[in-house]
């Protein structure tokens, strides 16, 4: 279906939005008032503007206050409405958006807001313009979609039909199965806007808390499905008030708007994108850094060994169990690091994967190949990530691990190739298991978005947002994970805009003794981090252990948690850069990420910093 999206939903100055929304691939937009009232183009510009860039202008919007007044009000509400009829034309928009009135002096009368909007209808009429009547919300007397269509239905007026706004109606609890009620052709236009699940005032919800579909909590794709049932036949249009939105760049709100819209029609059941397989599991996790010594170091002290090296890239692979780490020192242009700056997903068909992800806007980033590399597609998640489709080990397809070499212990200089050495006392047996999850901290305005690329691209269902105290502020967490939770990736967003280099990431490894793993990391320096001996007072208060296990706990600085599936224990290794590891250790059906602890976690590392 057609695309659009209303100016508002965007930061900058109207030219900019313009060009982000027709770079994304939008077709057409609706015209904010305020946009074009604050700006420097005229009318003649902005639709000038609008066609060099092959946008529609699909709605004018918003019509305030206009029905159900009295006569004197309404003599300069019409002539309010010539104004800006006369505005549309110099526009080239041919259809207004009234919203219902929030005016003291409107009254409850639903005949006479009909014969007024019939009146209206009229006029516009008479400069090719059609009105789309909307129930806002908060309207004074019209709140909800089925009244405001029952408003149109008596106009009865050809240039009067209704506009459905998805917020209105699901905010409001309203059951979008009474839209198959409305004739198709008097649904004149369709916005269509997420918001996270609240208990607030409704016109404060809507105004900073919309986001894109598949990025709140409402269910978009049967209202979708019912209007398009219906027999409307316009634009999917966006209509999104967000605080954090009206201030990121516009260009990639936009590809993320676009992203969302093309989600939702699949889910809709309106168009089909390739379809590619949940991953598996993670392949890798790839850390970058000038220098890896000091990762080297705490690697070892978690019992993974150098087991090879890239043909050709200053790339390092150390494994443990099935979870493989890579250390790239080819920084080039790049931050020193250390820095998480790809994952490996496991995938039955990474061709796929990656034709889907490209299906669904995400960046394809540019492959440096040899001749005989094995082949590799990666896409950018919206932090920078590179999100690799991996096949590892398998006969049916080429393996990215063919492209190292191996490297027998003895061969590495410095013994580098073999864990670090370990005293008797401490088993050496590895007991890392597979990367458990992996937690990247998001830029502050692409926490939303983040959310929806990994739900869109790699098919994982999203958690509830947390938030999560910090010493210096509110973190914002967000788990998205595949069923079975072989993929697990936690989305932070820090609680202050800080510099791109002080934004943590972990990689949490899954191990079946955390005591031991937890151990062997003392032994060698390299950790765990100490937790306050007030937590285990608390642990204590909360939870009965088996004697001798909470002062061990507390030894290590093993955090835990419980839920009715089973139970959580975890630690953490300093921060190296931007990066630290954490252990786990899952037992029942524990599938959450011991958030109950992560104010205690970020206490310590506050501590640890400083
Ligand atoms: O918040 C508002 O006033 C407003 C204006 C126009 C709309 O289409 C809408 O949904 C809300
Ligand atoms: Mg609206």
């Amino acid at each position: 279906m057609r695309k659009s999206i209303a100016t508002v939903s965007l930061s900058g100055p109207l030219s900019e939005k313009l060009t982000a929304i027709a770079t994304a691939g939008f077709d057409g937009v609706e015209i904010f008032e305020n946009d074009l009232l604050g700006g420097p183009l005229s009318p003649e510009e902005v639709r000038l503007r609008c066609a060099d860039l092959g946008l529609g202008i699909d709605l004018y919007q918003p019509f305030r206050d206009f029905e159900a007044v009295p006569a004197d009000v309404l003599a300069r509400n019409l002539r309010r409405a010539e104004r800006k009829f006369a505005v549309m034309e110099r526009l080239g928009a041919d259809l207004l958006l009234v919203c219902s009135s929030v005016a003291a002096d409107a009254v409850d009368d639903d005949a006479l807001a009909a014969e007024q909007l019939r009146q209206l209808a009229d006029r516009a009429a008479d400069h090719g313009i059609r009105i789309a009547y909307e129930a806002l919300a908060w309207g004074r007397h019209v709140s909800t979609y089925d009244h405001a269509w029952r408003i149109v239905e008596q106009a009865d007026h050809p240039a009067l039909g209704t506009c459905l706004d998805s917020f209105h109606i699901l905010s409001r609890g309203s059951d979008p199965k009474g839209i198959a009620d409305i004739p198709g052709e008097k649904i004149f236009f369709l916005q269509l806007a997420d918001a996270p699940l609240m208990a607030m005032d409704v016109l404060q919800w809507s105004r900073h808390y919309r986001c894109f579909p598949g990025q709140g909590g409402f269910d978009l794709a049967p209202l979708v499905a019912a209007t398009v049932r219906a027999g409307y036949q316009g634009p999917l249009s966006l209509e999104v008030f967000n605080d954090v939105f009206r201030q990121a760049a516009a260009a990639s709100t936009a590809v993320d708007a676009l992203r969302s819209l093309l989600l939702l029609e699949e889910s809709a059941g309106l168009s089909a994108l390739p379809a590619a397989p949940v991953p598996s599991g993670i392949a890798f996790a790839e850390l970058t850094a000038a220098d890896t010594e000091p990762l080297r170091g705490v690697l070892g002290a978690l019992g993974f060994a150098h087991t090879a090296r890239h043909t050709w890239k200053p790339v390092e692979l150390w494994e443990q169990g099935e979870a493989r780490i890579l250390l790239n020192t080819g920084v080039g242009g790049r931050r020193q690091g250390p820095a998480l700056t790809a994952l490996g997903v496991e995938t039955s068909a990474p061709q796929l994967a990656a034709r889907r992800a490209e299906a669904v806007l995400a960046p394809v980033v540019p492959r440096r190949r040899a001749p005989l590399d094995a082949p590799l597609d990666a896409v950018a998640a919206p932090d920078g990530t590179e999100v690799f489709f991996c096949r590892t080990g398998q006969p049916d397809y080429p393996s990215w691990t063919g492209d190292f070499t191996d490297v027998p212990p003895s061969a590495v200089p410095g013994g580098q190739g073999e864990p670090a050495p370990v005293p008797a006392s401490v088993p050496v047996s590895a007991t890392v298991r597979h990367i458990d999850h992996i937690a990247l901290t998001q830029p502050w305005h692409q926490f939303d978005e983040a959310a929806l690329f990994h739900r869109g691209v790699l098919g994982l269902a999203a958690d509830d947002s947390l938030d999560l105290a910090d010493p210096y502020g509110l973190v914002r967490s967000r788990a998205v994970a595949s069923p079975d939770g072989g993929v697990r990736i936690v989305l932070n967003v820090a609680p202050a805009p800080d510099a791109d280099d002080t934004r943590l990431q972990h990689i949490a490894l899954a191990t079946d003794d955390i005591v031991g793993a937890a151990r062997r990391l003392k032994e060698q320096g390299a950790g765990p981090l100490p937790i306050s001996a007030n937590y285990y007072d608390d642990l204590d208060a909360r939870h009965e252990f088996e004697p001798g296990r909470l002062a061990t706990l507390a030894e290590l600085g093993i955090l835990y948690d419980r839920d009715a599936d089973g139970e959580f224990y975890h630690c953490y290794t300093p921060t190296i850069g931007r990066v630290f590891f954490e252990l786990v250790q899952r037992t029942g059906g524990y599938r959450g990420y011991g958030a109950q602890n992560a104010a205690v976690r970020l206490a310590a590392q506050r501590l640890q910093q400083h």
